[in-house]
């Protein structure tokens, strides 16, 4: 048994669980949200009909849950959603900790102890062994007893599952057992790729300006109408935390009130969609603000270029964006290994 402290799971996963820290980042979503309350939901924003669909079914199953996943690619904001449920649900009052699942259950008896009477989030279940997912079942089962015998303070009250690709892909390709599946989905929520409901965009912009102005004491106030268009037409393969970074470097560099298209650092690369639906042809701002774009040279347009090594690279590129430049995770989902994906890195940058 590995004995570790409540403080020490906190800080391995990086988790910000105190009442003071939770209240203050509900806090300045609140600030955020305020000008559109009916497009927020705790900590989220979103006005588009697929996050509308969400947000009505997360207030509806909050307040019943104890088993629950989220799926949905890397940084579309499963975690966020699970602190949503969390602070809408009956552990609202308890600890809200994330872990991930292959660390589970190296420090089980800790993290057990912490999550006690909160809720517990075990991140991607897709990186579980079968030995595992066996343990994982076992647990969930050891759950039920507590449960069932009332004994909820000696077990967290809620465990929430994320992962970035659908269960339902990782059974068919014989990653994640099917009885464990069953369990695992009978609440399920699906985060949509932000290119999926580009209406939200905006909204996401002035949001995350609007926080960093008051975290950062600035006063940002949003995007310029010439600014929007650039990040319409991006692909946002790093989805809502790219957005979030995107108008964090924006807002730094930003000299008044609202960000201009010079503010905005250039878009990490990736499949551009074509710029006239949204952008509209005779957009000053959009013309001025593409001039980076991977569009508009040929050689980078994926549709017309027909490079092998640049679409393997671009591939490449689009894959670590999803996960956040973690080249180990980037590997298994290109199904090869590491040190394939360093040697097709290094070729096909020299
Ligand atoms: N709907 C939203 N409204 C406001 N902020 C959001 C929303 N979705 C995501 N974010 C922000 O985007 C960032 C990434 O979100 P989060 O960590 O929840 O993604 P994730 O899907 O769990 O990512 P990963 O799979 O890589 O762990 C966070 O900083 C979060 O604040």
């Amino acid at each position: 048994m590995i004995l570790v402290s409540g403080q020490q799971i906190r800080e391995q996963f990086g988790e910000q669980t105190s009442k003071q820290s939770r209240d203050q980042l509900l806090h300045q979503a609140a600030s955020a949200a305020a000008k559109h309350p009916e497009w927020s939901l705790g900590l989220m924003a979103g006005r588009s009909l697929v996050m509308q669909r969400l947000f009505a079914q997360m207030r509806s199953t909050a307040p019943h849950l104890r088993i629950a996943t989220l799926e949905g690619q890397s940084g579309t904001g499963k975690e966020t959603a699970a602190r949503t449920l969390h602070a809408l649900g009956p552990a609202a009052s308890g600890i809200f900790l994330p872990c991930p699942a292959p660390h589970f259950f190296e420090h089980l008896p800790a993290v057990i102890r912490e999550s006690r009477d909160g809720t517990l989030l075990l991140n991607h279940i897709e990186d579980l062994t079968a030995a595992q997912q066996a343990r994982l079942l076992d647990f969930l089962q050891w759950l039920d007893h507590q449960h069932a015998r009332r004994l909820p303070d000696s077990a967290p009250r809620q465990v929430f599952f994320s992962t970035n690709l659908p269960v339902r892909k990782l059974v068919s390709a014989f990653s994640l057992r099917i009885d464990l599946a069953n369990r695992l989905t009978v609440i399920r929520f699906t985060l949509p790729p932000l290119r999926e409901r580009r209406e939200d965009i905006p909204l996401l912009a002035d949001f995350f300006a609007e926080r960093f102005s008051v975290t950062h004491n600035k006063p940002v106030r949003g995007l310029g109408p010439q600014s929007l268009p650039r990040l319409l037409t991006h692909p946002w393969p790093g989805n809502v935390r790219e957005l979030e970074n995107t108008i964090h470097a924006a807002a730094m560099a930003c000299e008044g009130q609202w960000i201009r298209p010079i503010d905005i650092p250039s878009l990490s690369p990736g499949f551009s969609v074509g710029s006239t639906d949204l952008a509209g042809p005779d957009n000053d701002a959009g013309r001025g603000s593409r001039q980076d774009t991977p569009a508009e040279d040929p050689s980078h347009d994926p549709n017309h270029d027909p490079n092998l090594d640049r679409a393997i690279l671009r591939h490449i590129t689009l894959v670590l964006a999803q996960v956040d430049g973690n080249k180990l995770r980037a590997a298994r989902l290109l199904g090869i290994s590491r040190s394939t994906l360093y040697r097709l890195l290094e070729s096909r940058r020299s």
